[in-house]
C-alpha cells in the first residue's frame, strides 16, 4: 500500500462572487492523481500558475479540496475536519520557497527549531539535544554559534537551512518542498538540494518537490508529474519520462540533447511559445491545444484527453498516445 494516494484531486477557488453575478472558479488544481511510497520523491513541474503550490498545500490539507480523494497511510483525510487532523499535521511538514518570510523574525533559531517539539510535548532536555543535532545535520556548525541568532543575522542560504532543519526535526513521514532553492544564490542550490536529498533518504521521508525548473529535479526525484493549467499531463518514473517524454508540453520542457545520460538533457530548457491559458475559462478539449504543434483539429480542441497508462507506470494525457 502506498503511503500517499491522491485521486482526481480538484481545488477550485470561487472568484467574482456577487449578488447578481454567477460564481466563477479558478480551477487551480483540476484532476490530479499520483501515489507516493514511503521515502519516495515526486517532482512536480510546470509553469508559474499551473497549480503546483495549490496542489502541495491541498495534499497537506492546508487548503480544503473541492473534489477527489487524499488517502494517507490508509486513512481518507480528504474532508476530515481540522480538529481530527492533528496526527496528519504531526506526520507532515513543508519547506517554503522564501527563507526571508517563512521564519518568525522575533524568534531565535533555537526557539524556531524547538517550537514544533514543544507542540509535540517533547521534554526540554530532549528538545535541546534534538535542536543541536538538527543544526549539525544541516551543517550549521558549531550549533552554539547559531542558537541565539535571529533570522536577520543569517544569510539566505543559512535561513533556508534553518527552515529545512525545522521541517525535519519532528521526523515527518511526508514533506512538501515548494521551490526550496529558487530564491537562493545559484552557487549554493545544488548543495542544498543534495542535503535535502540525503536527509529525506536517511529518514525515509516521502517528498513532493515543487519546481518550475526541471534541471534541479534530477538531484532528487524518483517520479515526475508534469502540470499544465491545473491538470496532470504526464506522470511516471523520473528517468522514463526524461528519456522518453510523451506529452508535447513535456517534450518542449526537455531539450532532446543527444546525450547518453538522459538527465544531462535537462541543462537546456525551451518554454513553448504562447501564454498559459485562463484557469477560469480553460480552453475546451486539451488545455494545451492552442500552443501544441501537433494539435489535431476536431479532436484535441473538442474532447479532453484522460490520463492513461501507456507504458508501465508511465501516464500521459494526450490524444496522440491514446488508442480509441
Ligand atoms: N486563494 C486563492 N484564491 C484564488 N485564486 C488562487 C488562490 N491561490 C492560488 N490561486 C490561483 O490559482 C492558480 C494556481 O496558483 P499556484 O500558486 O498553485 O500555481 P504555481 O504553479 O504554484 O505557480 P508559481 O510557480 O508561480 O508559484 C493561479 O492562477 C493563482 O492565481
Amino acid at each position: 500500500m502506498p503511503l500517499l494516494e491522491v485521486h482526481d484531486l480538484k481545488t477550485w477557488f470561487p472568484v467574482g462572487r456577487g449578488l447578481f453575478k454567477p460564481v466563477k472558479y479558478v480551477k487551480a488544481v483540476d484532476g490530479v492523481s499520483f501515489t507516493l511510497d514511503a521515502g519516495e520523491v515526486l517532482a512536480v513541474i510546470g509553469e508559474s500558475g499551473s497549480g503546483k503550490t495549490t496542489l502541495g498545500r491541498t495534499v497537506l490539507r492546508l487548503i480544503r479540496p473541492t473534489a477527489g480523494k487524499i488517502v494517507f497511510d490508509g486513512k481518507d483525510i480528504t474532508y476530515a475536519p481540522d480538529a481530527s487532523l492533528k496526527w496528519y499535521r504531526f506526520s507532515t511538514a513543508m519547506i517554503f520557497q522564501d527563507p526571508f518570510s517563512s521564519l518568525n523574525p522575533y524568534h531565535t533559531v533555537q526557539y524556531i527549531l524547538e517550537e514544533p517539539l514543544i507542540l509535540r510535548k517533547v521534554p526540554p532536555q530532549e528538545r535541546r539535544e534534538l535542536v543541536v543535532k538538527a543544526l549539525e545535520e544541516v551543517k550549521l556548525v558549531p550549533p552554539e554559534d547559531f542558537l541565539k541568532k535571529y533570522p536577520h543575522m543569517l544569510s539566505g542560504g543559512q535561513r533556508q537551512l534553518v527552515g529545512i532543519a525545522r521541517a525535519l526535526i519532528t521526523r515527518p513521514r511526508f514533506i512538501v518542498a515548494d521551490e526550496p532553492v529558487s530564491m537562493l544564490d545559484v552557487s549554493i542550490r545544488a548543495e542544498i538540494l543534495s542535503l535535502i536529498r540525503s536527509l529525506q533518504s536517511k529518514y525515509n521521508i516521502a517528498m513532493m518537490y515543487i519546481t518550475h525548473d526541471i534541471a534541479t529535479a534530477k538531484y532528487l526525484a524518483d517520479k515526475l508529474l508534469v502540470m499544465y493549467a491545473g491538470k496532470a499531463v504526464e506522470y511516471g518514473p523520473f528517468r522514463d519520462v526524461i528519456k522518453e517524454p510523451l506529452h508535447p508540453y513535456t517534450q518542449a520542457l526537455i531539450e532532446a540533447l543527444p546525450d547518453p545520460d538522459p538527465t544531462n538533457r535537462l541543462k537546456i530548457r525551451k518554454v513553448p511559445p504562447g501564454e498559459p491559458p485562463s484557469l477560469v475559462n480553460p480552453p475546451t478539449g486539451c488545455r494545451f491545444h492552442p500552443r501544441c504543434p501537433y494539435m489535431i483539429k476536431g479532436e484535441c480542441d473538442k474532447e479532453e484527453p484522460p490520463l492513461v497508462e501507456v507504458k508501465r507506470g508511465h501516464y500521459v494525457a494526450c490524444w496522440l498516445h491514446i488508442k480509441r
